[in-house]
């Protein structure tokens, strides 16, 4: 297996212009996809997320043309559900983005489709989101294991009407039936069953089904009424905004061991629930600016936090490693989603943690970090799993190396992220 040293690093600084967010990139190219009118996305990400959106959109009919560095994209949208005459058999990795949405896509689509990933995608439920649809009157079939992908999905025309779904292991499933809603044959409503976890991202798909000329009633994130017979219109032409869990990896870098490092792409007015990563390192005591288009972050001494990570849970996995560099304990609560993401994180976290010499308590929630008074070199096992990766390059920021166990597993998201983390020491 490969794997990557980084030496201890004793000061970092500079200026990292983000790439997109994954999570506007795959929400923007099937609105677009959907929509009437051609769209130019601008600052789109290149990685194996988004690829897995691309090819699956290419199979579908979708027709699209990428600039050399796979950053614009021009789009001819369907203005209307996908269709096909032949089964189409589609592969999503391990992309929640594109499975979800997609699973309420072709539900409401003329076409057959299959809907498979990787081993890890098996194991993430989907029953909340088929059990919605299938209130709808969707057709859908688990073909493994009841709750969880691969799906067999018979499109057809879907009336729509009352749908409740739970919202207490992913805001996504809610996200997939927002953004098929308008298109439906009648009207909609939206009811949410337990506590609805990672609301901000409910705010991303509202912020972009308005762009493309749709609104929403949301009372109270409770429950949402969506009128139906609507086609998205294209707005022309749309700027993704820089990823903002992806920036949390820098900004906590300069909090350790800045220097300052601003991450452009991002500001004070981003629609991304992740940039408040920024005020949870202020409360441990960085020296945080925001910007228009950007955030930067500077040192100071940093002290245990103990707080709700439930709105921004990707972001919170980068204060469990910044926490191992501050004084006094640090508490990451209400996070259990972590444990059906890429990895059972609270696990990993707690395993990973405790061999650079952290004393790790792991809840069924939460996880409390004290961190020692040295930190010690370790082989850190990433688990298939591109924010443990990223998460663990911190660990270099003090007096001791860290080995990253297969460091191209970033490529889910941030395929460069090693080469851009290591231009910022000196
Ligand atoms: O809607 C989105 O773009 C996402 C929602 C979050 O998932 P959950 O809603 O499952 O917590 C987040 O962890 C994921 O990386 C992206
Ligand atoms: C949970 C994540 O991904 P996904 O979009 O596959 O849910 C993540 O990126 O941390």
């Amino acid at each position: 297996m490969k794997t990557l040293t980084l030496q201890p690093i004793s000061h970092v600084s500079g200026t990292v212009h983000l790439p997109g967010s994954k999570s506007i990139s795959n929400r923007v190219l099937l609105l677009a996809a959907l929509a009437k009118g051609t769209t130019t996305i601008r600052n789109l990400l290149d990685s194996d997320d988004i690829r897995h959106m691309l090819t699956a959109l290419s199979q579908l009919g979708v027709s699209y043309q990428l600039n050399a560095d796979k950053t614009e994209c021009t789009l001819q949208g369907l203005a209307g559900f996908f269709s096909s005459q032949q089964p189409q058999t589609l592969f999503l990795g391990n992309a929640g983005t594109a499975m979800r949405p997609l699973t309420a896509a072709l539900a409401a689509s003329d076409v057959t489709a299959h809907l498979t990933g990787e081993p890890r995608m098996y194991e993430r439920p989907i029953g909340h989101l088929v059990d919605a649809l299938q209130q709808w009157q969707a057709d859908i079939d688990y073909e493994l294991q009841d709750g969880f992908p691969p799906l067999t999905i018979r499109g057809k025309a879907l009336q729509g009407g009352l749908a409740r779904v739970n919202g207490s292991i992913s805001s996504q499933f809610l996200t997939a039936l927002l953004m098929v809603a308008p298109m439906l044959d009648g009207d909609s409503e939206i009811e949410i069953i337990g506590d609805l976890v990672s609301k901000p991202y409910i705010d991303i798909t509202l912020a972009l089904i308005a762009r493309f000329g749709v609104q929403v009633e949301n009372i109270d994130y409770q429950r949402f009424k969506i009128r139906g017979k609507q086609c998205y219109q294209s707005p022309g032409s749309i700027l993704v905004e820089g990823d903002a869990s992806s920036a949390s990896y820098f900004l906590a870098a300069a909090a350790i061991r800045g220097g300052t490092i601003k991450v452009t792409g991002i500001g004070k007015h981003a629609v991304q629930g992740d940039i408040h990563f920024a005020d949870a390192l202020a409360e441990m005591g960085a020296d945080v600016e925001w910007g228009d288009d950007y955030i930067s972050v500077t040192r100071n001494q940093l002290h245990g936090i103990d707080k709700d990570f439930n709105a921004i849970p990707d972001a919170a996995m980068t204060i469990a490693t910044t926490a191992l560099f501050a004084q006094g304990p640090t508490c990451i609560r209400n996070v259990y989603n972590w444990r059906v993401k890429e990895t059972d994180r609270l696990a990993a976290m707690a395993t990973e943690l405790k061999k650079v010499g952290a004393a790790v308590e792991e809840g069924h929630d939460y996880l409390r970090i004290t961190p020692p008074s040295q930190l010690q070199h370790a082989s850190i096992a990433t688990y298939d799993d591109h924010r443990m990766a990223m998460c663990f390059s911190l660990v270099a920021l003090s007096e001791t190396a860290v080995t990253i166990e297969d460091p191209d597993c970033t490529a889910k998201t941030f395929p460069n992220y090693f080469t851009l983390f290591q231009s910022l020491s000196d």
